[in-house]
Protein backbone atom coordinates (compact mmCIF):
# COMPACT_ATOMS: atom_id res chain seq x y z
CA UNK A 1 0.00 0.00 0.00
CA UNK A 2 1.46 3.35 -0.86
CA UNK A 3 2.60 5.50 2.39
CA UNK A 4 1.23 8.72 1.14
CA UNK A 5 -0.70 10.99 -0.84
CA UNK A 6 2.05 12.05 -2.97
CA UNK A 7 2.43 7.91 -3.50
CA UNK A 8 -0.79 7.43 -4.48
CA UNK A 9 -0.58 10.02 -7.39
CA UNK A 10 2.10 8.34 -8.84
CA UNK A 11 0.12 5.27 -8.51
CA UNK A 12 -2.97 6.55 -10.13
CA UNK A 13 -0.78 8.99 -12.78
CA UNK A 14 0.45 5.19 -13.65
CA UNK A 15 -3.05 3.59 -14.41
CA UNK A 16 -5.17 6.44 -16.02
CA UNK A 17 -4.69 7.76 -19.60
CA UNK A 18 -3.07 10.97 -20.02
CA UNK A 19 -5.92 13.15 -20.73
CA UNK A 20 -7.61 11.81 -17.47
CA UNK A 21 -4.46 12.29 -15.26
CA UNK A 22 -3.98 15.73 -17.01
CA UNK A 23 -7.46 16.80 -16.52
CA UNK A 24 -7.58 15.59 -12.90
CA UNK A 25 -4.07 17.20 -11.87
CA UNK A 26 -4.05 20.31 -13.70
CA UNK A 27 -4.99 23.79 -13.35
CA UNK A 28 -5.49 27.13 -15.04
CA UNK A 29 -2.91 29.14 -17.37
CA UNK A 30 0.42 28.37 -15.58
CA UNK A 31 -0.67 26.59 -12.30
CA UNK A 32 0.77 29.15 -10.83
CA UNK A 33 -1.89 28.37 -7.84
CA UNK A 34 -1.81 24.65 -8.07
CA UNK A 35 1.65 24.95 -7.60
CA UNK A 36 1.16 27.74 -4.73
CA UNK A 37 -1.76 25.56 -2.59
CA UNK A 38 0.67 23.11 -1.21
CA UNK A 39 3.60 25.40 -1.29
CA UNK A 40 2.33 27.71 0.79
CA UNK A 41 1.65 24.95 3.22
CA UNK A 42 5.21 23.99 3.08
CA UNK A 43 6.35 27.69 3.61
CA UNK A 44 4.47 27.50 7.33
CA UNK A 45 6.22 25.66 10.06
CA UNK A 46 4.91 24.45 13.30
CA UNK A 47 5.79 25.57 16.62
CA UNK A 48 4.88 22.72 18.99
CA UNK A 49 3.94 22.27 22.50
CA UNK A 50 5.63 19.91 24.83
CA UNK A 51 4.64 17.84 27.84
CA UNK A 52 0.69 18.08 27.53
CA UNK A 53 0.45 14.37 27.03
CA UNK A 54 -2.82 12.61 26.81
CA UNK A 55 -3.20 8.93 25.80
CA UNK A 56 -5.89 9.20 22.83
CA UNK A 57 -6.42 12.25 20.61
CA UNK A 58 -10.20 13.39 19.63
CA UNK A 59 -10.50 14.41 15.94
CA UNK A 60 -13.69 14.68 15.54
CA UNK A 61 -15.72 18.07 14.76
CA UNK A 62 -19.45 18.81 14.30
CA UNK A 63 -20.97 20.79 10.95
CA UNK A 64 -24.34 21.53 10.86
CA UNK A 65 -25.31 19.38 13.75
CA UNK A 66 -23.89 16.30 12.43
CA UNK A 67 -20.57 14.65 14.32
CA UNK A 68 -17.89 13.26 11.62
CA UNK A 69 -15.30 11.90 12.62
CA UNK A 70 -12.18 13.78 11.62
CA UNK A 71 -12.02 17.28 10.03
CA UNK A 72 -11.70 16.38 6.40
CA UNK A 73 -14.51 16.37 4.24
CA UNK A 74 -14.55 15.01 0.44
CA UNK A 75 -14.63 18.32 -1.42
CA UNK A 76 -16.58 18.29 -5.20
CA UNK A 77 -14.83 16.49 -8.04
CA UNK A 78 -16.43 15.76 -11.55
CA UNK A 79 -16.33 12.80 -13.41
CA UNK A 80 -14.97 9.95 -10.85
CA UNK A 81 -16.01 7.15 -13.45
CA UNK A 82 -13.24 8.26 -15.32
CA UNK A 83 -10.84 7.59 -12.55
CA UNK A 84 -12.73 4.11 -11.61
CA UNK A 85 -15.46 2.59 -13.04
CA UNK A 86 -17.74 2.72 -9.75
CA UNK A 87 -17.36 6.56 -9.60
CA UNK A 88 -18.90 8.30 -7.06
CA UNK A 89 -20.66 5.36 -5.90
CA UNK A 90 -17.64 3.99 -4.74
CA UNK A 91 -16.19 7.26 -3.05
CA UNK A 92 -19.58 7.51 -1.32
CA UNK A 93 -18.88 3.81 0.27
CA UNK A 94 -15.61 5.15 1.12
CA UNK A 95 -16.81 8.43 2.63
CA UNK A 96 -19.42 6.77 4.63
CA UNK A 97 -17.06 3.99 6.04
CA UNK A 98 -14.67 7.08 7.31
CA UNK A 99 -17.61 8.96 9.06
CA UNK A 100 -16.97 11.81 6.98
CA UNK A 101 -19.08 14.16 4.22
CA UNK A 102 -18.82 13.51 0.82
CA UNK A 103 -19.77 16.98 -0.77
CA UNK A 104 -21.05 15.49 -4.15
CA UNK A 105 -20.52 17.47 -7.40
CA UNK A 106 -22.69 19.07 -10.09
CA UNK A 107 -20.84 17.42 -12.47
CA UNK A 108 -21.52 13.91 -11.06
CA UNK A 109 -21.32 10.77 -13.24
CA UNK A 110 -24.04 9.38 -10.99
CA UNK A 111 -27.16 10.34 -9.81
CA UNK A 112 -27.37 12.26 -6.14
CA UNK A 113 -30.25 9.81 -5.97
CA UNK A 114 -27.74 7.12 -6.48
CA UNK A 115 -24.86 8.61 -4.95
CA UNK A 116 -27.17 8.54 -1.75
CA UNK A 117 -28.46 5.23 -1.75
CA UNK A 118 -25.05 3.75 -2.02
CA UNK A 119 -23.73 5.82 0.51
CA UNK A 120 -26.36 4.75 2.63
CA UNK A 121 -27.50 5.87 6.22
CA UNK A 122 -23.87 6.87 7.44
CA UNK A 123 -23.20 8.83 4.62
CA UNK A 124 -23.02 12.69 5.63
CA UNK A 125 -24.02 14.60 2.46
CA UNK A 126 -23.66 17.83 0.75
CA UNK A 127 -24.52 18.48 -2.66
CA UNK A 128 -22.44 21.06 -4.96
CA UNK A 129 -24.61 22.88 -7.65
CA UNK A 130 -23.76 25.80 -10.03
CA UNK A 131 -26.93 28.22 -10.35
CA UNK A 132 -27.99 27.88 -13.51
CA UNK A 133 -29.72 30.95 -15.70
CA UNK A 134 -33.15 29.10 -15.28
CA UNK A 135 -34.53 29.26 -11.94
CA UNK A 136 -36.58 26.59 -12.67
CA UNK A 137 -33.58 23.89 -13.43
CA UNK A 138 -31.59 25.14 -10.40
CA UNK A 139 -34.72 24.60 -7.82
CA UNK A 140 -35.36 20.99 -9.29
CA UNK A 141 -31.26 20.32 -8.87
CA UNK A 142 -32.28 21.72 -5.20
CA UNK A 143 -35.23 19.44 -4.50
CA UNK A 144 -33.46 16.80 -6.24
CA UNK A 145 -30.22 16.83 -3.47
CA UNK A 146 -33.26 17.67 -0.84
CA UNK A 147 -35.12 14.11 -1.91
CA UNK A 148 -31.89 12.39 -1.64
CA UNK A 149 -31.48 13.73 2.23
CA UNK A 150 -28.34 15.92 1.37
CA UNK A 151 -27.21 17.82 4.71
CA UNK A 152 -26.24 20.85 3.16
CA UNK A 153 -26.11 22.91 -0.64
CA UNK A 154 -22.64 24.15 -1.23
CA UNK A 155 -22.98 26.32 -4.12
CA UNK A 156 -19.83 27.34 -6.12
CA UNK A 157 -19.30 30.96 -7.24
CA UNK A 158 -15.73 30.76 -8.45
CA UNK A 159 -16.59 30.11 -12.02
CA UNK A 160 -18.77 32.40 -13.58
CA UNK A 161 -16.57 31.25 -16.67
CA UNK A 162 -14.75 27.95 -16.99
CA UNK A 163 -10.83 28.91 -16.55
CA UNK A 164 -8.13 27.71 -19.41
CA UNK A 165 -7.04 24.61 -19.19
CA UNK A 166 -4.26 23.97 -21.13
CA UNK A 167 -3.76 20.78 -20.35
CA UNK A 168 -7.54 19.49 -21.43
CA UNK A 169 -7.00 21.93 -25.01
CA UNK A 170 -3.53 20.43 -25.89
CA UNK A 171 -5.18 16.56 -25.18
CA UNK A 172 -8.17 17.60 -26.98
CA UNK A 173 -10.08 16.69 -23.88
CA UNK A 174 -13.78 18.82 -23.83
CA UNK A 175 -16.41 16.12 -23.41
CA UNK A 176 -16.95 12.56 -21.52
CA UNK A 177 -16.46 9.29 -23.69
CA UNK A 178 -19.39 8.44 -25.31
CA UNK A 179 -22.18 6.91 -23.19
CA UNK A 180 -21.08 8.97 -19.70
CA UNK A 181 -23.47 12.07 -18.54
CA UNK A 182 -23.51 14.22 -15.57
CA UNK A 183 -26.30 12.03 -14.04
CA UNK A 184 -27.69 15.28 -12.12
CA UNK A 185 -28.42 16.73 -15.61
CA UNK A 186 -30.34 14.25 -17.42
CA UNK A 187 -34.56 14.72 -16.88
CA UNK A 188 -34.48 18.42 -16.03
CA UNK A 189 -37.16 19.68 -18.95
CA UNK A 190 -38.99 16.54 -19.04
CA UNK A 191 -37.52 15.29 -22.44
CA UNK A 192 -35.58 12.67 -21.17
CA UNK A 193 -32.00 14.26 -22.57
CA UNK A 194 -29.55 15.02 -20.50
CA UNK A 195 -28.77 19.51 -20.34
CA UNK A 196 -25.10 21.07 -20.67
CA UNK A 197 -23.60 22.29 -17.27
CA UNK A 198 -23.66 26.41 -17.29
CA UNK A 199 -21.22 28.84 -16.50
CA UNK A 200 -23.22 31.87 -15.83
CA UNK A 201 -21.39 35.09 -16.34
CA UNK A 202 -23.94 37.05 -14.44
CA UNK A 203 -24.18 35.63 -10.82
CA UNK A 204 -25.07 37.76 -8.37
CA UNK A 205 -25.86 38.29 -4.63
CA UNK A 206 -29.69 38.04 -6.14
CA UNK A 207 -28.92 34.42 -7.14
CA UNK A 208 -27.35 33.72 -3.52
CA UNK A 209 -30.85 35.43 -2.05
CA UNK A 210 -33.18 33.32 -4.67
CA UNK A 211 -31.23 30.21 -3.47
CA UNK A 212 -31.20 30.36 0.45
CA UNK A 213 -35.47 31.42 -0.34
CA UNK A 214 -35.46 28.15 -1.99
CA UNK A 215 -34.17 25.73 0.54
CA UNK A 216 -33.68 25.19 4.30
CA UNK A 217 -30.53 23.36 4.00
CA UNK A 218 -27.63 25.25 4.97
CA UNK A 219 -26.44 26.83 2.11
CA UNK A 220 -22.10 26.88 2.12
CA UNK A 221 -20.76 29.19 -0.54
CA UNK A 222 -17.38 27.63 -2.00
CA UNK A 223 -14.53 29.98 -3.75
CA UNK A 224 -14.84 32.91 -1.53
CA UNK A 225 -11.55 34.40 -1.18
CA UNK A 226 -11.98 37.89 -0.21
CA UNK A 227 -13.13 38.67 3.57
CA UNK A 228 -15.60 41.46 2.29
CA UNK A 229 -17.28 38.72 0.58
CA UNK A 230 -17.57 36.31 3.27
CA UNK A 231 -19.16 39.06 5.53
CA UNK A 232 -21.60 39.98 2.87
CA UNK A 233 -22.01 36.25 2.22
CA UNK A 234 -23.63 35.57 6.00
CA UNK A 235 -25.44 39.04 5.36
CA UNK A 236 -27.52 37.00 2.76
CA UNK A 237 -28.11 34.30 4.91
CA UNK A 238 -24.93 31.99 4.06
CA UNK A 239 -24.60 29.54 6.64
CA UNK A 240 -21.16 28.21 5.83
CA UNK A 241 -17.89 29.28 3.38
CA UNK A 242 -15.47 27.32 1.60
CA UNK A 243 -12.42 29.03 1.28
CA UNK A 244 -11.53 27.57 -2.14
CA UNK A 245 -9.94 28.87 -5.04
CA UNK A 246 -10.97 25.74 -7.03
CA UNK A 247 -7.82 24.35 -6.52
CA UNK A 248 -5.91 26.51 -9.17
CA UNK A 249 -8.66 25.42 -12.30
CA UNK A 250 -10.06 28.66 -12.52
CA UNK A 251 -8.47 32.35 -11.86
CA UNK A 252 -4.63 31.85 -11.83
CA UNK A 253 -1.84 33.20 -9.39
CA UNK A 254 -5.03 33.53 -7.29
CA UNK A 255 -4.30 33.51 -3.36
CA UNK A 256 -2.91 30.24 -1.93
CA UNK A 257 -6.23 28.84 0.05
CA UNK A 258 -4.02 28.58 3.18
CA UNK A 259 -2.97 32.20 2.75
CA UNK A 260 -6.64 33.29 2.73
CA UNK A 261 -8.43 31.43 5.41
CA UNK A 262 -7.03 33.24 8.68
CA UNK A 263 -8.98 36.94 7.66
CA UNK A 264 -12.02 34.95 6.55
CA UNK A 265 -12.42 33.11 9.65
CA UNK A 266 -11.72 36.32 12.04
CA UNK A 267 -14.67 37.77 10.55
CA UNK A 268 -17.36 35.32 10.21
CA UNK A 269 -19.29 33.73 12.95
CA UNK A 270 -19.84 30.67 10.54
CA UNK A 271 -18.14 27.43 10.16
CA UNK A 272 -15.09 27.97 7.00
CA UNK A 273 -13.53 25.14 5.75
CA UNK A 274 -10.72 25.67 3.09
CA UNK A 275 -9.59 23.38 -0.11
CA UNK A 276 -6.50 23.43 -1.53
CA UNK A 277 -2.90 21.78 -1.76
CA UNK A 278 -4.11 19.92 1.20
CA UNK A 279 -1.77 16.49 1.28
CA UNK A 280 -0.43 15.73 4.88
CA UNK A 281 -2.12 15.87 8.53
CA UNK A 282 0.23 18.73 9.37
CA UNK A 283 -1.60 20.40 6.24
CA UNK A 284 -4.45 20.28 7.99
CA UNK A 285 -3.36 21.22 11.60
CA UNK A 286 -2.33 24.44 10.09
CA UNK A 287 -5.44 24.98 8.88
CA UNK A 288 -7.13 24.83 12.07
CA UNK A 289 -4.74 26.31 13.42
CA UNK A 290 -6.24 29.32 10.93
CA UNK A 291 -9.43 28.87 12.32
CA UNK A 292 -10.63 26.41 10.17
CA UNK A 293 -13.59 24.18 11.18
CA UNK A 294 -12.18 21.35 8.80
CA UNK A 295 -10.35 20.98 5.22
CA UNK A 296 -11.61 19.64 1.69
CA UNK A 297 -9.65 17.05 -0.23
CA UNK A 298 -9.89 17.02 -4.02
CA UNK A 299 -7.33 15.27 -6.11
CA UNK A 300 -6.07 13.16 -3.00
CA UNK A 301 -9.60 11.21 -3.23
CA UNK A 302 -9.68 11.19 -6.90
CA UNK A 303 -5.69 9.65 -6.97
CA UNK A 304 -7.36 6.96 -4.22
CA UNK A 305 -10.07 5.94 -6.58
CA UNK A 306 -7.75 6.00 -9.54
CA UNK A 307 -5.02 3.88 -7.89
CA UNK A 308 -7.85 1.02 -5.63
CA UNK A 309 -11.13 2.34 -6.44
CA UNK A 310 -13.21 2.32 -3.31
CA UNK A 311 -10.17 0.98 -0.86
CA UNK A 312 -8.03 3.36 -2.32
CA UNK A 313 -10.72 6.18 -1.13
CA UNK A 314 -10.72 4.76 2.08
CA UNK A 315 -6.96 4.36 2.40
CA UNK A 316 -5.85 7.72 1.65
CA UNK A 317 -9.11 8.79 4.22
CA UNK A 318 -7.05 6.76 6.62
CA UNK A 319 -3.69 7.72 5.99
CA UNK A 320 -4.70 11.53 6.62
CA UNK A 321 -6.93 10.89 9.77
CA UNK A 322 -3.60 9.01 11.15
CA UNK A 323 -1.15 11.84 9.93
CA UNK A 324 -3.52 14.16 11.71
CA UNK A 325 -3.32 12.35 14.81
CA UNK A 326 0.23 12.25 14.63
CA UNK A 327 0.55 15.96 13.93
CA UNK A 328 -1.52 16.50 16.63
CA UNK A 329 0.04 14.42 19.51
CA UNK A 330 3.23 15.59 17.85
CA UNK A 331 2.03 19.64 18.68
CA UNK A 332 0.36 18.50 22.15
CA UNK A 333 -2.91 18.83 21.50
CA UNK A 334 -5.82 16.47 22.37
CA UNK A 335 -8.35 16.98 19.83
CA UNK A 336 -9.36 19.33 16.70
CA UNK A 337 -10.48 22.23 18.97
CA UNK A 338 -7.26 22.89 20.84
CA UNK A 339 -5.32 23.47 17.88
CA UNK A 340 -5.11 27.40 18.83
CA UNK A 341 -3.07 30.18 15.88
CA UNK A 342 0.03 30.53 17.77
CA UNK A 343 1.03 26.62 16.82
CA UNK A 344 1.76 28.80 13.12
CA UNK A 345 4.63 30.66 12.19
CA UNK A 346 5.95 31.83 9.05
CA UNK A 347 9.00 30.13 7.55
CA UNK A 348 11.64 32.71 8.44
CA UNK A 349 14.50 30.71 6.42
C1 LIG B 1 -10.75 16.96 -11.43
C2 LIG B 1 -11.41 18.01 -10.60
C3 LIG B 1 -12.75 18.26 -10.76
C4 LIG B 1 -13.37 19.25 -9.99
N1 LIG B 1 -14.70 19.42 -10.11
C5 LIG B 1 -15.33 20.34 -9.34
C6 LIG B 1 -16.73 20.49 -9.41
O1 LIG B 1 -17.41 19.79 -10.14
N2 LIG B 1 -17.29 21.45 -8.63
C7 LIG B 1 -16.56 22.25 -7.79
O2 LIG B 1 -17.11 23.12 -7.11
N3 LIG B 1 -15.23 22.09 -7.69
C8 LIG B 1 -14.61 21.16 -8.43
N4 LIG B 1 -13.26 20.98 -8.30
C9 LIG B 1 -12.52 21.74 -7.28
C10 LIG B 1 -12.50 20.97 -5.94
O3 LIG B 1 -13.76 21.00 -5.34
C11 LIG B 1 -11.53 21.58 -4.94
O4 LIG B 1 -11.80 22.95 -4.77
C12 LIG B 1 -10.06 21.39 -5.28
O5 LIG B 1 -9.84 20.18 -5.94
C13 LIG B 1 -9.23 21.43 -4.01
O6 LIG B 1 -7.89 21.32 -4.29
P1 LIG B 1 -7.06 19.94 -4.19
O7 LIG B 1 -7.42 19.16 -5.40
O8 LIG B 1 -5.65 20.43 -4.20
O9 LIG B 1 -7.45 19.25 -2.91
C14 LIG B 1 -12.61 20.01 -9.07
C15 LIG B 1 -11.26 19.75 -8.90
C16 LIG B 1 -10.65 18.75 -9.65
C17 LIG B 1 -9.19 18.49 -9.44
C1 LIG C 1 -19.14 22.15 -17.85
C2 LIG C 1 -18.89 20.97 -16.99
C3 LIG C 1 -18.65 21.39 -15.60
C4 LIG C 1 -17.68 20.49 -14.96
C5 LIG C 1 -17.14 21.18 -13.80
C6 LIG C 1 -15.96 20.48 -13.30
C7 LIG C 1 -15.09 21.40 -12.56
O1 LIG C 1 -15.52 22.22 -11.78
C8 LIG C 1 -13.68 21.32 -12.74
O2 LIG C 1 -12.94 22.01 -12.05
O3 LIG C 1 -13.25 20.58 -13.64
Amino acid sequence: MPFSIREFEALARDRLPRYVYDFMAGGADDEVTVRANENAFARLRLLPRVLRGRPKRDLGITLFGDEITMPVVLSPTAFHRLADPEGELATARAAARAGTVMIASMASTASIGDIAKAGGADLALWFQAYIQSDTGITRTLVRRAEDAGCRALVVTVDSPVFGWRERDHRNGFHHLPVGWHCENMRDLTGDGGVLDIEMVADLSWDHIDQLVAMTDLPVVLKGVLHPDDAVTAVDHGVRGLLVSNHGGRQLDTAIATIDAVADIAAVVDVPVLVDGGVRRGTDVVKALAFGARAVGVGRPVLWGLAARGEDGVTEVLELLRAEIDRALALTGCASAHEVARDLVREDRC
